[in-house]
């Protein structure tokens, strides 16, 4: 299956108000993309459109040569004519069928004979974990079961293109995290394209293989995730991916504030341009004696927050309250003077955007 190109795609459900603004979008071949931003960002209407389940006001879609979708030549390729395996959030599984017939049912539609048929369908029941309860009905099943029903009756039609729209939402902590690893065990067993919706970054994190951050129906970033993690495009990538969230101080504070210290250091060290703010990741803050490239300052301790492998330190730096995540130990309580550095700083100018010069910079001092 060649890529998936969106191109200068817009939708408006009326109003003046658009879901989705002019996107551009390659899903690679064989790629597990990731939308992700928060509610109302636009990621379902996208997916919805890669479907052809809405209709973009704007813009095109293809996969490869083939256009699904040209507003400006008037081409619409339906959903059933697109080859794609679609689970959604709200999945319908058909009451007066078990289980099995649930997921058999789209191999009857496409004439797979019997036995192969049953086969199909219990291995797919298989990979979800449900194939004890195949002759159940789904009225007998919790949610998240239903939901790996959901998915199952996806994956035995062996889908090229799989778009999948929170499919996790329903199941608890312990079986998401084994969904995501074997759903990025499917992809990786399969080869198949996957585009994925969800509001959660870690999620988007452990299994893409590139994130596309969206917000009010634009683009933010398109990137890998590790790349995104470590060069948030802006401001709003950096705060919207990690956790807890990057610390980002305003420039133009008081003169003996904690902005006034990271612009002092960032100047030291020969910014080309003045940053609007700098960014700082609780992971990245180290306490004790500092390498001599690092900026550091004295921090009073305000709360030590064990969490088991972690330790969540809440700090006063200056005059600003700072969070730093550690996974040794700290040996410090209220009111201790502890001085806390980091290697890594994020630059970004008045309009938001990450300063690159200072990255090149960092990397090659
Ligand atoms: N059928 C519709 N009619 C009118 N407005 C719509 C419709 N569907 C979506 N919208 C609006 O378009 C915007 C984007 O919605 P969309 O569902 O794509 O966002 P999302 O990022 O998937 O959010 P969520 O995670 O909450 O599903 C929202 O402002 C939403 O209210």
């Amino acid at each position: 299956m060649p890529d998936i190109t969106l191109s200068a795609i817009s939708k408006s459900y009326g109003g003046g108000e658009f879901a989705v603004k002019n996107l551009d979008l390659v899903v690679p071949d064989g790629a597990f993309m990731c939308l992700l931003g928060p509610s109302g960002c636009g990621k379902t209407t996208t997916l919805r459109m890669i479907a052809g389940l809405e209709q973009p006001t704007a813009g095109s879609i293809a996969v490869g040569e083939r256009v699904l979708d040209s507003v400006e030549q008037g081409i619409y390729v339906p959903p059933e004519k697109r080859a794609m395996g679609l689970v959604f959030q709200n999945y319908a599984l058909w009451p007066h069928l078990s289980l099995r017939e649930n997921v058999e049912f789209g191999l009857r539609m496409r004439k797979v004979p019997g036995p192969e048929r049953r086969a199909r369908a219990e291995a797919a029941l298989k990979m979800v974990h449900v194939d004890a309860a195949m002759d159940r009905y789904p009225s007998q099943l919790s949610g998240g079961q239903q939901q790996r029903v959901a998915l199952a009756r996806m994956l035995a039609v062996n889908p090229t293109v799989l778009l999948l729209d929170e499919p996790l939402s329903n199941l608890d902590a312990r079986l998401r995290l084994e969904m995501r690893a074997e759903l990025k065990r499917i992809h990786e067993e399969s080869g198949a394209t996957i585009v994925f919706v969800t509001h959660d970054q870690l999620e988007a994190l452990t299994m893409a293989t590139d994130v596309a951050v969206m917000n009010e129906g634009e683009l933010q970033q398109l990137a890998a995730p590790m790349e995104m993690y470590a060069r948030p495009a802006n401001r709003f990538v950096a705060e919207f991916v990690g956790s807890p969230p990057m610390a980002i101080v305003d420039a133009g504070a008081s003169p003996g504030g904690l902005a006034a210290s990271l612009l002092r250091f960032v100047e030291s060290r020969g910014a080309q341009s003045t940053p609007a703010a700098v960014g700082i990741r609780p992971e990245a803050l180290r306490f004790g004696t500092p390498p001599a490239a690092a900026w550091s300052e004295e921090a009073v301790v305000e709360a030590v927050l064990p969490a088991g492998s972690s330790w969540t330190v809440r700090l006063r730096v200056l005059d600003t309250e700072l969070y730093a995540v550690s996974y040794q130990p700290v040996q410090a309580g209220p009111g201790d003077v502890l001085t806390c550095w980091t290697e890594q700083l994020h630059l970004f100018g008045a309009d938001g955007t990450r300063i690159t010069s200072w990255d090149r910079a960092e990397v090659s001092a």
